[in-house]
């Protein structure tokens, strides 16, 4: 579903992103982890096109999409959950839903998967919550607010940036169990963690990005049997200052 070849990316300051390359199977789930600055959110956005790649590919269901605008990339089933959620204070659930809604074609509303209901029925959180303004909110039905508007997109990949940041850990439960649902949607997921054990809850695989380079590639059961794999990756990486492949074998 999503094939990244070689991809570089960054910003004026310079290059974040260094010839990454991953391949993540439709219907499932892949993880990046990896500490503050190694590039998470830069690759996010190189995916959904927000940043624009400097070279290499970004391949969607087959399509080259590298330099497709972030709006089409959009029509063609790229979903975003941003980090910090993004949730506007004083808007209520229900007007989110129906705004995230509204923006698809009459066409695509009478066809789509998601609707504002449907969503609903997903997150019972929301509906119970559905006249609530955004500022209401607790950090955790804000992140699944942030999931629905994205579903109501109609994504066929979603891209979600560290969808835990600052929630308590039932919460963070929660969402665990949430994205592991998704799958089943027909959704194939990007999801941005700093912490390995929920990346190996969520995730098939898990890529450790150290200073925007693919340290290593676990499988969750890897990193289950073995949790110092992924800090191991992590820190030796950073001490040596670049990649060390083959790490852990
Ligand atoms: N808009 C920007 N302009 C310039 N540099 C940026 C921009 N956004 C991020 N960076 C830099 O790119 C590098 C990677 O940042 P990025 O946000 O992708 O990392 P991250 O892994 O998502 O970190 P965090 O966990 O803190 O969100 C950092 O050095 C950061 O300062």
């Amino acid at each position: 579903m999503l094939s990244l070849s070689s991809l570089t990316a960054g910003y004026d300051g310079g290059t974040v992103l260094h010839g990454l390359d991953l391949e993540i199977p439709e219907g499932s789930v892949h993880a990046v982890v990896g500490h503050n600055g190694a590039g998470k959110t830069t690759l996010i956005h190189t995916v959904s096109g927000l940043v624009a790649a400097s070279s290499g590919r970004v391949g969607l269901a087959g399509a080259d999409v590298t330099r497709q605008a972030a709006h089409r990339r959009a029509r063609s089933g790229v979903g975003l959950v941003p980090q910090g959620r993004r949730v506007f204070p004083g808007l209520t659930v229900q007007e989110h839903l129906t705004l995230a809604f509204g923006r698809r074609s009459r066409r695509d509303r009478a066809s789509a998967q998601w609707t504002p209901d449907s969503v609903k029925q997903l997150l019972p959180r929301l509906a119970e919550r559905a006249g609530h303004r955004g500022r209401q909110l607790s950090g955790g039905e804000q992140q699944m607010l942030a999931i629905a508007r994205a579903l109501l997109g109609q994504p066929r990949l979603l891209l979600m940036d560290e969808p835990t940041e600052g929630l308590a850990p039932l919460i963070v439960q929660d969402i665990a169990d949430l994205i592991k649902t998704l799958p089943d949607q027909g959704l194939t997921i990007l999801v941005a963690a700093p912490r390995p054990a929920f990346a190996a809850e969520v995730a098939e695989r898990i890529t450790i990005l150290v200073a925007g380079r693919a340290a290593d590639e676990f499988s969750a059961k890897e990193l289950r049997d073995q949790p110092d794999l992924a800090a191991e990756a992590m820190g030796h990486a950073t001490a040596e200052g670049s990649v060390a492949s083959g790490l852990r074998r």
